[in-house]
């Protein structure tokens, strides 16, 4: 987004001006109290709705005084809170009786038990955080508040409207170019519960906030306990995105802190109240990194009250495969060509017939001669999934079996047919032509047997390959095999060529870059009749196999850049966030020197923040020494510490912080701490106030893709970022 799009000027420059009472604004934690706009007029000014239209009971107009208004939408707030009451005490009164019988009762009453759940009033946020004095002369009301969710009086009008209603998308689309039928665009500061602030932009008039001191409020408060939402300050570009039909893949590429993540689950919020009903029936999932990283999200959708979305890793899905692999070895795995590899091999146990079939039936006997079967198999090979093709094959004979039947006069019906199907000699004859299979004994067979890989491989695979993909000691059976995380999905491949794979309704994927091609097809065909949104970072790509473009990422995904899905859904399009909400400026810049060798391609990513003095660089000889100082010295400021150190150092930096109360991040971790070790390949996706780094040079030197985990690294820090080297920073950082 261009930064002009967050930060429009303004014709007639908006005042600033301190309230007396006031807390601070959004975050509530720390700045001064605010009550900003363009000399903060009327609630009503100008509007055919005002004010007093929204709120029932006709508040009086409380003129252009600060404290007035602010007081004014205190009340608002109040008669709010009320009749959100008043629908939580309705539908608590409602009662499952009604229902005709008691399995249709205990659905009901869970619904109902849903509904008074999703009534809730949160105490520690406002039901609102925007108000619109709309110019539009529409139907809807002159004044709308948006907020979490909708609320409405006794007379069904509405004093909240939901963020994702489609009039509330002016909240966050309009300015003075487009003003969208908005006269006055309100944003609410708060502390806890109540309103503490407000900013004003009379967008009709041409004006707008160059900055928006609330956001910066938000953006800079420090970070404790998991990752919130950002609906109350969702940036236009980001809301784009967020409202992308649902039909539509959107694939996001963002630097570090540009608010993909927070842009992926608000989408997921939106398209589940957008297409309810849709969306309850077929499921939205969210796929991250790690658990770590899945905890450190997963307060966001059910804040915006949506509860029932599954998020997952990629291992949730295929499977816990843990056994260790060569990186080599699993990026031939990963690689698109195994799909022709794994066809091969899965269709090569369909056999040609050494003889027809011969069933018999009392003194009848009824032959189906070998070319005849051969027939069959052949007009059924490729044209059916292995199952469904299998079970084709045992009808199909049957069939012929009925046929002879008629000709000599009898007339079996369909019963019959079935009965043939699943009698002895068809079935045996299925199972020497057709046999029952299983991913597992195809996978051992293809990574066992030296024959039959090279059959299966053909030029797809090099000598070279083929020899790195066969297992040193094969497994004696496919049940004692040990598979490894790359082995799932070439398990989930084989599964689907054998049993079409239940398709989503919505599939968010985060930190796609770091996704092999048939990672990607896995997930792809777990969205095969809905759509996707598909976030990441080429330049976070850690993985041997890390995507070096989206329009592959797509391609696997199966939703191809401008074309269009294989069951007739539209392709995906790539978007870009550029400008990061995290990161001080000083540190994204030392960060971004790394980019020319990461990704080469990409623009230095912009802050919004400057933060000066926010980067330390330290030579430490006594490497042990210098980390407790540094961290002893972040625990007595405010917020969030991570010492993110090389995994091989992870024991030793526990120790060196033996005399202060930290934790050591794992990849399963659900508790917080204020004070965190985290390996370094474990920190992609978190942020932390205060980042300590321990000894790049190690970081960079543990795995072939170390300078784009030390990008991801440095890129963790909201307020500061302290590097501590013993050794040599590597040349890239000092170049
Ligand atoms: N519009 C916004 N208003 C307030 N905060 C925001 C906004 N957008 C993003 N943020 C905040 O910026 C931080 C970074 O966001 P997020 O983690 O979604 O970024 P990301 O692009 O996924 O980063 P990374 O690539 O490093 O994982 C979060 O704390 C998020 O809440």
């Amino acid at each position: 987004m261009p930064a002009e799009q967050l930060l429009p000027d303004i014709p007639s420059g908006p005042s600033a001006a301190a309230l007396p009472e006031a807390g601070p604004a959004l975050s509530g934690a720390r700045g001064a109290p605010t009550v900003s706009g363009g000399a903060p007029g009327s609630a009503s000014d100008g509007a055919p709705g005002s004010a007093s239209d929204g709120a029932p009971g006709g508040a009086p107009d409380p003129g252009d005084d600060p404290a007035r208004i602010l007081a004014a939408e205190r009340e608002h707030l109040a008669v709010s809170r009320a009749a959100l009451r008043a629908m939580r005490e309705h539908a608590q009164s409602l009662s499952a009786d009604a229902a005709g019988d008691w399995v249709s009762q205990q659905v009901l009453q869970a619904l109902l038990d849903q509904r008074v759940a999703a009534l809730a009033d949160h105490a520690g946020t406002p039901l609102f955080f925007g108000r619109l004095d709309r110019t539009a002369g529409d139907d809807l009301p002159g004044t709308i508040y948006v907020g979490r969710r909708h609320v409405h009086d006794e007379r069904s009008r509405p004093l909240v409207v939901d963020w994702r209603a489609p009039v509330s998308r002016a909240f966050y689309q309009a300015s003075p170019a487009d003003p969208m039928g908005v006269g006055l665009r309100r944003r609410f500061g708060y502390h806890g519960g109540d309103l503490t602030a407000f900013e004003d932009e009379h967008l009709g008039r041409g004006e707008a906030l160059r900055q928006s001191k609330i956001l910066t409020e938000e953006i800079e408060r420090p970070r404790s306990g998991p990752m919130r939402d950002i609906v109350a300050t969702i940036q236009p570009d980001q809301d784009e995105i967020v409202r992308e039909d649902l039909a539509r893949t959107v694939c996001v590429q963002g630097a570090p802190g540009t608010g993909k993540t927070a842009v992926g689950l608000h989408r997921a919020a939106y398209l589940l109240f957008t297409h309810r009903e849709k969306l309850a029936r077929s499921g939205v999932m969210i796929v991250g990194p790690n658990r770590a990283f899945l905890s450190y999200i997963s307060s966001v959708l059910p804040a915006l009250g949506e509860v029932k979305v599954d998020q997952t890793t990629v291992a949730g899905i295929l499977g816990d495969h843990a056994a260790a692999e060569d990186p080599a070895v699993a990026a031939i795995k990963g690689d698109a060509r195994m799909v022709p590899v794994l066809r091969r091999a899965l269709w090569a146990h369909v056999v040609k017939p050494a003889e027809g079939l011969l069933f018999t039936k009392g003194a009848n006997r009824y032959r189906v001669a070998d070319h005849e079967v051969r027939e069959i198999v052949a007009s059924l090979r490729g044209t059916t999934r292995y199952n469904p093709g299998r079970a084709a094959l045992a009808q199909r004979l049957a069939h012929q079996v009925l046929v002879r039947m008629e000709q000599r006069g009898e007339s079996p019906d369909d019963r019959v047919q079935d009965a043939v199907a699943r009698s002895r000699p068809v079935k045996q004859l299925v199972e020497q032509v057709w046999p029952k299979l299983t991913p597992q004994q195809v996978l051992h067979r293809l990574l066992s047997d030296p024959a039959f890989l090279a059959a299966a491989a053909k030029d797809d695979l090099s000598a070279q390959e083929q020899a790195a993909l066969l297992w040193a000691k094969p497994p004696k059976s496919f049940r004692s095999a040990k598979w490894s995380a790359a082995d799932g999905a070439l398990l989930d491949e084989l599964g689907d060529m054998m049993e079409r794979t239940p398709s989503l309704g919505h599939l968010v994927v985060d930190e796609a870059q770091d996704l092999s091609a048939m990672q990607l097809r896995a997930l792809g065909r777990r969205c095969r009749n809905g759509s996707a949104t598909v976030l990441g970072d080429l330049a976070q790509g850690t993985t041997p196999w890390a995507a070096r473009s989206w329009s592959e990422v797509l391609e696997h995904l199966g939703f191809p850049e401008g074309g269009s899905a294989g069951d007739g859904g539209s392709g995906g399009t790539v978007t870009e966030l550029t400008l990061g909400f995290r990161v001080p400026r000083e540190v994204l810049d030392y960060a971004a020197r790394l980019l020319p060798s990461v990704a080469p391609g990409l623009a230095v990513p912009r802050s919004l923040r400057p933060g000066a003095g926010s980067l330390t660089v330290r030579h430490a000889p006594d490497l042990a020494a210098s980390l407790a100082e540094a961290a002893g010295q972040a625990l007595r400021r405010e917020g969030s510490i991570g010492v993110i150190v090389p995994d091989a150092r992870v024991s030793a930096v526990s120790e060196a912080l033996a005399d202060l109360d930290h934790r050591v991040l794992a990849p399963d971790s659900v508790e917080e701490h204020r004070l965190l070790v985290v390996p370094a390949t474990l920190a992609k996706g978190l942020e932390y106030d205060h980042v300590i780094v321990v000894e790049p040079a190690d970081i960079v030197e543990a795995e072939p893709r170390g300078l784009a985990r030390l990008y991801v690294v440095l890129t963790r820090a909201v307020t500061s970022l302290t590097v501590l080297h013993s050794r040599d920073l590597p040349a890239e950082l000092t170049g």
